[in-house]
């Protein structure tokens, strides 16, 4: 069997999304690229989150081929190879549609930078793109051009959901959980007013000592 613990550490990944209740029932997926033979190991299409195994992943080429699987891939599987094939540090890549982040791609909107956790994570708001059909690999288009000019890892798809991307698939899954803590604290304070801003400098140094400082 191909990539048997890339397979394992993608399906264990699974069960982090609806812990963090970022999926109902057999939304969302989760892909990991192997740096080194370039394959990409992705989850089942309509496959339920418990019944989700290392042997049941599907493994695709760059081109989104089947190379080895019984089950037909992920639905956004030629768009999750269209971001890697445009993003050559990124090894990782969640789809979900975690309720406050996606009711902000509902109207369309970007999550504003208005937390010290977002300017650390993020280094700015979380951007919104466009609409696009699920199956091919327009989805993949848009998110390669919304986060491409951005620090955030992760983006908000217009009336639909989240893509985030990591190194690694686990960074990937932390920019998913993060996306959705971010838009519920932002979605929260937006009812009760306007939440203050942070200046642009003071994002920077943020951005700059998590990234560079922060843990161990
Ligand atoms: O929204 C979409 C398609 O973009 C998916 O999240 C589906 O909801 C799950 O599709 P599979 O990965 O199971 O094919």
């Amino acid at each position: 069997m191909l990539l048997p613990e890339l397979r394992q550490i993608v399906c264990e990944l699974h069960a982090e999304l609806p812990k963090n209740s970022l999926v109902a029932w057999t939304s969302g997926n989760i892909s990991g690229r192997d740096p080194e033979t370039g394959l990409v190991v992705i989850k089942p299409s309509g496959v339920t989150f418990a019944e989700l195994t290392p042997e049941n992943m599907v493994v695709v080429d760059i081109d989104g081929k089947i190379v080895e699987g019984d089950y037909k891939a992920s639905s956004d599987t030629a768009s999750h190879c269209y971001i890697y094939r445009h993003m050559p540090d990124v090894n990782g890549i969640v789809h979900t549609h975690s309720r406050y982040a996606t009711a902000f791609a509902t109207l369309g909107r970007e999550i504003p930078c208005v937390t010290t956790a977002m300017s650390d994570e993020f280094g700015g708001p979380i951007p919104c793109g466009g609409f696009a059909l699920i199956g091919g690999e327009e989805i993949g288009q848009v998110v390669v051009e919304t986060i491409k000019d951005h620090r955030s890892p992760s983006c908000l798809l217009q009336s639909h959901g989240v893509f985030a991307t990591g190194p690694s698939a686990e960074k990937a899954v932390k920019a998913a959980v993060m996306t959705e803590d971010n838009a519920a604290i932002v979605w929260t304070a937006l009812q009760m007013g306007t939440p203050l801003t942070i200046d642009p400098a003071d994002i920077d140094k943020l951005y700059d000592r998590y990234q560079n400082v922060y843990g161990q």
